[in-house]
Formats: C-alpha cells, sequence, structure tokens
C-alpha cells in the first residue's frame, strides 16, 4: 500500500528522527537518493550538466548537497539562486564540490552556457506557500522542454490537498522523503508530480492521510470463494437500474455479474427485464432477498423511487448517476455514492470547476454531509468515508473515459458489497479492479464499456 501523510505528520516525525540523529543525518540521505535518482534518469553523471534551482529552504538545502554529490561524480551543476537567502551549509558544499552559482534570468554571457541535461527544482518543498514567484516562473519558462526532477514536491502545488493555485512546477520525476505527500497522489497535483520515487529517511509514522491500494492489498482485501461456500454465502447483488436508459442498466448489470458475487439480481421495469434476459441467461430476473443494492444508472426520473425502495430494504446500496440527484437528508453508513465531479458539484451546490480544482476536499465534503462513502470518479478516482479515510485508484488509463464506464464500476462495487465487504473497502477494490481492467483491454488502445466489464474476471485473475 503506497501511503501519504500530510505536512504536520511529516514533521513530527522527522523533528522525532532529528533529536536521536547526529545534525545533517537525514539530509545527507534525502540528497544522496535525490542524487542517485539524477544519476539514473540521465544514464550516467560524467559530463551531463545538471541545472539546480535552489529556493532559501531546507529544500533548496536538498539540492544542493545533493549537487555536490553529483559535481563529485562528474557532472557540470550550476546553481540559480532565487530565494531571499540560501542554505549555506549545501552552498559551501556544492563550491567545495566544483559546482558553481550563476545568475538567473536572460543575463546572457554570465548565465548558464548551455542547455542543462537536467533541472532540479529545489525552490520549496513541504514548507512552501501554493504558487510561485515571478522569477521562478521566468527561470522554469527559459528551460521549457528539459526534464525537471523536483526534490520532495513540484514546487507550488498545494502539499496536504493536490489543489494546484497559481503557477507550479510540472515535474517529469518527483523524488520524495520518508513517505509521501498527499499531493504526490490526489489530482490535479498528482498529475504534476511525473513519476514519484520514494528514498527511506527512517521516519516512524502516524496512521497514515491518504492510501493508494496496491495489487497485494486488492488481492487480501478480496473475498474468494471457500469450499463450503454456495451462491447465497457468496452475496446475491440486486439492480434497479436502467429504467430510463437500458443501456446503462445492462452496462451496470455487466459490472455486478463479473462473477464476483454468488448471483445477480434484476428488478428494473419489464421492458428492460426483457433485454436482460436475452443478454444475460446467469442473471434472476425479479425482486428478491439481496445483500447489497446497485440503483440510479439510466434510471432518469424514476431513480428517486428506485432509491427509496432500496434503502428500505436495509442493506448496502450503491447510488449512481440519477439517483444522485435525489438523496435524502442522511443515508446509512453503508452507503456508497458514485459522482463524477459535474455530479458532484451539483450536489454540493458548487462548480465543476472547483470540484475538479480541490477533488480531496469536495469528496470529503460529500462523504460528511450524506454520512456515506463518496467514490469520486477521474483520472485518479478517490475514495473517501465519513471516518476519514481515503483512497486514491492508481489503475486505470485515459481511454476509460468512455460513455458507460462509470456504470459498470457502480454494478461492480455492488457486487464487492454483496460479498461482505464494507462500504470504503467495497469501493476502493471496486475502482481498482476498474482500473486495471481498463488497462487490461485497452493494451494501449480505444475501449469500449462492455470491454471492461468483460476484462474484470482476467484483472482478478491477475492478481498476486
Ligand atoms: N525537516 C527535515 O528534517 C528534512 C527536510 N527535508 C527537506 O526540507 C524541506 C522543507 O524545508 P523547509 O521547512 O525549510 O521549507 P521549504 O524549503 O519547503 O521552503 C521554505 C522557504 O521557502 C519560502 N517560501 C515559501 N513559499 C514560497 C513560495 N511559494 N515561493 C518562494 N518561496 C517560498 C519560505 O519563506 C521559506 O524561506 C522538505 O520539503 C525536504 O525537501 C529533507 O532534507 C529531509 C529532512
Ligand atoms: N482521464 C481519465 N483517465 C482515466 N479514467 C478516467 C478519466 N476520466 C474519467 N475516468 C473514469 O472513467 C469512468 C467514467 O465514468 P462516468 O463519468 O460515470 O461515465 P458514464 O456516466 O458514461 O458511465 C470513471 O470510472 C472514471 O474514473
Ligand atoms: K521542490
Amino acid at each position: 500500500m503506497r501511503s501519504a501523510h500530510t505536512v504536520e505528520q511529516v514533521r513530527a516525525a522527522e523533528g522525532a528522527l532529528l533529536a536521536e540523529l547526529p545534525a545533517g543525518t537525514l539530509m545527507d540521505r534525502a540528497a544522496a537518493g535525490l542524487a542517485a535518482a539524477v544519476v539514473d534518469l540521465l544514464g550516467g553523471a560524467y559530463g551531463r550538466r545538471v541545472l539546480l534551482l535552489l529556493g532559501s529552504g531546507d529544500n533548496g538545502g536538498d539540492a544542493a548537497f545533493a549537487g555536490a554529490r553529483l559535481a563529485r561524480r562528474g557532472c557540470a551543476v550550476e546553481a540559480v539562486l532565487l530565494g531571499s537567502s540560501v542554505h549555506e551549509a549545501g552552498l559551501a558544499a556544492l563550491r567545495a564540490a566544483g559546482g558553481r552559482v550563476v545568475p538567473g534570468g536572460s543575463s546572457g554571457e554570465s548565465g548558464p552556457r548551455s542547455r542543462p541535461d537536467v533541472v532540479v527544482d529545489g525552490i520549496v518543498g513541504i514548507g512552501g506557500r501554493p504558487g510561485l514567484r515571478p522569477e521562478a516562473v521566468a527561470e522554469l519558462e527559459r528551460h521549457r522542454g528539459v526534464p525537471v526532477v523536483s526534490v520532495d514536491v513540484p514546487s507550488g502545488v498545494s502539499v496536504d490537498d493536490g489543489r494546484l493555485v497559481g503557477p507550479h512546477v510540472t515535474a517529469d520525476l518527483t523524488v520524495t522523503f520518508g513517505t509521501h505527500k498527499v499531493c504526490h497522489l490526489v489530482d490535479p497535483a498528482a498529475a504534476a508530480c511525473g513519476a514519484v520515487e520514494l528514498v527511506d529517511l527512517g521516519l516512524r509514522l502516524p496512521p497514515v492521510d491518504v492510501v493508494a491500494l496496491q495489487a497485494a492489498d486488492v488481492s487480501s482485501l478480496l473475498r474468494t470463494p471457500g469450499d463450503t461456500d454456495h451462491k447465497y454465502t457468496r452475496g446475491v447483488v440486486g439492480l434497479r437500474t436502467g429504467t430510463a436508459y437500458s443501456g446503462a442498466g445492462l452496462l451496470s448489470l455487466a459490472g455486478a455479474a463479473s462473477g464476483l458475487a454468488g448471483m445477480v439480481r434484476y428488478a428494473g421495469p419489464d421492458e428492460v427485464a426483457d433485454l436482460v434476459r436475452a443478454a444475460r441467461p446467469d442473471v434472476v430476473v425479479g425482486a428478491g432477498r439481496v445483500q447489497a443494492w446497485v440503483v440510479g444508472s439510466g434510471g432518469g426520473d424514476a431513480a428517486g423511487e428506485d432509491l427509496a425502495t432500496a434503502l428500505a430494504d436495509e442493506v448496502p446500496v450503491v447510488v449512481d448517476a440519477d439517483g444522485l440527484r435525489h438523496l435524502p437528508e442522511e443515508l446509512p453508513a453503508g452507503t456508497v455514492l458514485t459522482p463524477h465531479a459535474g455530479e458532484l458539484a451539483r450536489m454540493l451546490g458548487v462548480d465543476r470547476a472547483a470540484v475538479e480544482g480541490a477533488q480531496l476536499e469536495h469528496a470529503r465534503r460529500a462523504a460528511d454531509r450524506w454520512g456515506a462513502v463518496c467514490l469520486l470518479k477521474g483520472r485518479r478516482s478517490l475514495v473517501v468515508a465519513p471516518d476519514g479515510r481515503a483512497a486514491v485508484t492508481s489503475t486505470g488509463v485515459p481511454w476509460l473515459a468512455t460513455a458507460g464506464a462509470g456504470d459498470v464500476l457502480a454494478g461492480l462495487v455492488g457486487a464487492l458489497l454483496a460479498t461482505g465487504l464494507d462500504a470504503f473497502d467495497a469501493a476502493a477494490v471496486g475502482s481498482w479492479l476498474h482500473g486495471a481492467a481498463a488497462t487490461l483491454a485497452s493494451a494501449g488502445g480505444p475501449i469500449t464499456a462492455p470491454e471492461v466489464a468483460s476484462a474484470i474476471p482476467e484483472a482478478v485473475r491477475r492478481l498476486p
């Protein structure tokens, strides 16, 4: 599992370790990891040109000490000072190793003489306010096209919530220390990090703020049938979907009927039930006892009634699409809401752009507001529980942004709820498998929603 911590948690853990270790140990570990990552990126050190952008804090210190290591290995290292002051010990080490300070801006002959092979962003780290000063923006602009390695975080992003407010660095690689920060996992900032490499500092960390499940976590959470199981003990998922748009109903069914639950019931209108019978002989048509319901996908105006009927059953419910227009004041704790950014914006009475710019904050707001798990769909879908747990989905490909993919997800999460996973785990595991199925189905090319559903069993088969 990848875990992310807040700045406050990181500082506390660093403080405890700093008190035990000789001065400079942590920064030395950070600089060693950073220098090694830069050498890996460049494919070697000797003769490579490295440009350091140094701010005034310890982030610049990390970059300067890493620059000293790179200079000792034969890199030509130059540094532009962008802060009101500079980490003096780091700068001294850099100079002693043969690195030199050059003026920033377009100062011509005394500026860096040739195009660097890499820019190291040590402008600000976890102590930075969001945004960048104009000099930093100009310097980055000047080296546009050169690969950027960010130290700890891309300077200028909002570290604790993944927001982007104002100018920021867009990195090819971010080398972070001790633990991931929230901005490495949560969009839109996560998209500005590029690849993320973690350097161990030996921190003792408190419980995490945000996690990203990995294949092994999904494997251990997923309920696999045992020798004594039968279809009812494995769980029955019911669907009241597709009342207005039968296609969405069939797609939610395809997600639910991927084999994870013991049985699937379809309890929608007769016209759609006929289509279901023709398409899926394994699905039982008609209402009956279930362990979880899925409502809303393609539901149209009937979604409110479908939701009320499902809630009356007092089993966990997935509320998708049109169902999200009809939420009661409060929902049972087992409920999973599956909005995309537009739907969440409407639910909260804000603009879509506000949700897209502050995804964690808005998903948390919805989880609090309705006392339910909120699965906010997007490039890195977020799952947030009312108790504060949060998970980011790292699987998937942009081809997954295709009509009906969300209906498949709603069905899949319903099936997982029916197997007995709690609402948070069902949403996080479902979202992970949905992305993994999309990646498999895509293999680099376009995909359709039915193909995503068909690839779910293979995604499960490939789990460790
Ligand atoms: N605390 C520790 O023990 C360790 C810290 N490390 C490094 O230290 C960093 C944190 O260092 P600091 O606490 O000194 O903070 P930073 O280096 O992140 O930034 C603080 C400085 O930047 C200025 N600043 C803030 N926002 C700015 C902005 N938007 N534009 C320009 N300047 C801005 C502040 O006035 C302050 O002088 C971490 O990100 C990491 O790189 C690592 O060396 C590992 C160990
Ligand atoms: N850029 C993207 N990259 C990867 N996945 C995406 C991206 N945009 C959306 N998705 C995923 O695609 C699916 C789209 O669902 P949704 O918006 O509900 O579509 P529909 O209502 O047509 O089913 C969601 O699972 C979402 O996480
Ligand atoms: K940085």
